[in-house]
């Protein structure tokens, strides 16, 4: 059975009791009936903990693992939970709906159903929106008016993942030795993409997200309680374990580029699950699209020769086309943002 959004109306066909052969992955792709361990090693950063040096801390998660994640981070667990469950409002909304509510990508939002995105020959097991936020109020008018009260949840959700990037972004500055700012300075654009992923009924033939880097500075993930994402590390799979009211921290290739490789992104996929869906939502920092990423000044000498070439983020992201056949749709929603 193939799916096609344009078949139904809802999210039914989420249920069904077999995997459809549109969405089976390759045997080298595809998760299979490998057995992932949870890592109960990723640093957890208590950001509270004036105690520690947790720059440094920061610093030696990110050459370790990429990841690392944060509590007491002070967005409060109300903020947290509306915008979970505004967003799975969304993701429960009629396709029809939501698709009434995009009307043309130049909106600046996309929304992606079951069928829209197809990597390496198989469909994805989610569904995602995915739309810019930063500034908030040029933004927040293009965002999507419904469920009504959507803007101002994800609003105040918003503005607090910007004040806590701002933190997490002086902390690697400071750790990595560059002027106070320095990387607060470049994180002029802000994605926020949210994703569920349904409930499926053979989680060894699909996936939720193919490996993949981020190319962001770093992304900011709220993952609720159910498990799913999985990074390599040394060349093996391994889990990530969702602690509830935690933000995972990723490193994206921008920041390895400006830290000359000091830093390391890494590679990540998600799986799904026979047991509970899953809602995420992963908020993206990034350059603006004309900035020139390059190793930072500070960090090179005679010693350090910089191994990655000056590039503009824009240029980054064509050539790496991150977003498939969106990245040029979201790109010209920042672009072209207009007041
Ligand atoms: O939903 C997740 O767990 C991860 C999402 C992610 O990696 C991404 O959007 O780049
Ligand atoms: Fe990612």
């Amino acid at each position: 059975m193939e799916i096609n959004d344009d078949d139904h109306v809802s999210r039914r066909w989420f249920n069904v009791e077999s995997v459809p052969k549109s969405h089976v992955f390759s045997d080298e792709d595809r998760p299979g009936n490998q057995q992932i361990p949870l890592c109960n090693t990723i640093p957890i950063i208590d950001l509270e903990n004036n105690s520690s040096n947790l720059s440094e801390t920061i610093i030696q998660a990110c050459q370790e693992y990429g990841f690392f994640q944060v509590i007491n981070h002070g967005v409060s667990e109300d903020v947290i939970s509306e915008a979970m469950k505004v967003m799975e409002e969304i993701f429960n909304m009629p396709v029809e709906e939501i698709k009434k509510e995009v009307s043309n990508y130049s909106s600046g939002w996309v929304y992606m159903g079951s069928t829209s995105f197809a990597a390496k020959g198989a469909h994805l097991w989610r569904d995602n929106l995915k739309h810019p936020c930063h500034p908030l109020d040029e933004c927040m008018h293009r965002w999507p008016r419904n469920p009504p009260r959507y803007r101002d949840v994800v609003g105040a959700y918003i503005k607090e993942i910007r004040r806590l990037s701002l933190v997490i972004l002086e902390l690697i500055s400071e750790g990595l030795g560059l002027e106070e700012g320095y990387l607060g300075g470049i994180s002029q654009v802000q994605f926020l993409t949210a994703s569920n992923y349904p409930v499926c009924p053979d989680p060894t033939l699909t996936l939720g997200l193919l490996n993949h880097f981020d190319h962001s500075l770093i992304t900011i993930l709220y993952q609720g309680n159910v498990e799913g994402l999985q990074f390599l590390k040394d060349g093996k799979w391994i889990g990530v374990e969702a602690i509830p009211n935690a933000f995972l921290v990723n490193i994206g290739t921008q920041i390895e580029i400006i830290s000359n490789g000091k830093l390391r992104s890494a590679a990540h996929r998600v799986v799904t699950n026979q047991e509970a869906a899953r809602t995420t939502i992963a908020t993206f920092i990034n350059p603006s699209p004309d900035c020139i990423i390059q190793p930072a000044k500070l960090l090179i000498d005679e010693d350090n020769p910089p191994i990655y070439q000056p590039l503009s983020f824009r240029d980054f992201v064509n050539v790496s086309k991150p977003f498939g056949p969106f990245t040029d749709a979201l790109q010209n929603g920042v672009c072209t943002l207009k007041k």
